[in-house]
């Protein structure tokens, strides 16, 4: 089994890639979507962040309460702070899940993540994927996407790395500058290449 990681800027395409991928064979695990779920399921992490954030980090119901998340984090300049706790208990369940599907036999079990690079490339994960497109259409995809002002996707940007200074970590780059058939494509064609030539030499390039 192969362990990748992909990531890429805000709005680059790191999910549209995984769908493709996903539909292939691949086990992805999408670590926002995880994170999100650990922050309420995991005893300990709910703990670390009400220290860190006070009891408004919950609604009364459990529930995570985002916007409070989102201003300490974004709007009081603590994303950091927050990432630190989370990130954590992210990597130690997707350690977890890749042991299963280990022993589940499964081909490839990748992680999404606009994070991954942040402490530099991951050990555990056998090739890096970046996804790269340019900044202004990353902006107005998502600013579409999720109906926010570009302001907002701009805010978040600046919290994640510059890819373009990161490629030397990745195995490859998906270039997004095309059409999304393109990318869909070029993203095909990846999966095909890794499964292919995982187990012989290891391989680099930019699609
Ligand atoms: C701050 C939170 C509540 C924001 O929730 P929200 O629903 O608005 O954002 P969502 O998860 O849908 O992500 C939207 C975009 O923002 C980016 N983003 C989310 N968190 C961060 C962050 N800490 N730093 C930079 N970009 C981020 C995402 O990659 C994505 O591109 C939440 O994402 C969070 O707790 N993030 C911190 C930890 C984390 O998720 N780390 C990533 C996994 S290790
Ligand atoms: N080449 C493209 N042409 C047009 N639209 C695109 C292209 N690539 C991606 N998109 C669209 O842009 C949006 C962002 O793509 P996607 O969600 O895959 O990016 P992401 O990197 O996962 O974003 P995020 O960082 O927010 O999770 C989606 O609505 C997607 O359909």
């Amino acid at each position: 089994m192969i362990t990748v990681g992909v990531t890429g800027g805000i709005g680059s395409g790191k999910t549209t890639v995984c769908k493709e991928w996903e539909k292939l064979g691949a086990n992805v695990v999408y670590a926002d979507d995880l994170a999100k779920e650990l922050m309420v399921t995991d005893d300990r992490l709910r703990e670390s962040l009400i220290e860190a954030f006070g009891e408004d980090t919950y609604h009364p119901d459990g529930r995570l309460n985002r916007p409070h998340l989102i201003h300490q984090a974004f709007e009081e300049g603590r994303v950091e702070e927050l990432n630190q706790l989370v990130h954590p208990a992210v990597a130690r369940k997707f350690v977890e899940i890749s042991n299963e599907a280990k022993q589940a036999g499964e081909e490839m079990v990748v992680e999404e993540a606009a994070l991954l690079l942040n402490n530099g490339r991951p050990e555990n994960l056998d090739l890096v994927v970046i996804v790269r497109s340019d900044r202004e259409d990353r902006l107005e995809r998502v600013s579409k996407r999720d109906s926010v002002s570009k302001k907002k996707v701009m805010d978040r940007d600046e919290n994640q790395p510059d890819f373009n200074k990161l490629t030397h970590l990745a195995d490859y780059t998906i270039e997004n500058n095309g059409t999304l058939e393109d990318l869909r494509k070029k993203s095909i064609q990846l999966y095909h290449k890794i499964i292919q030539e995982y187990g012989g030499e290891k391989n680099s390039g930019v699609f």
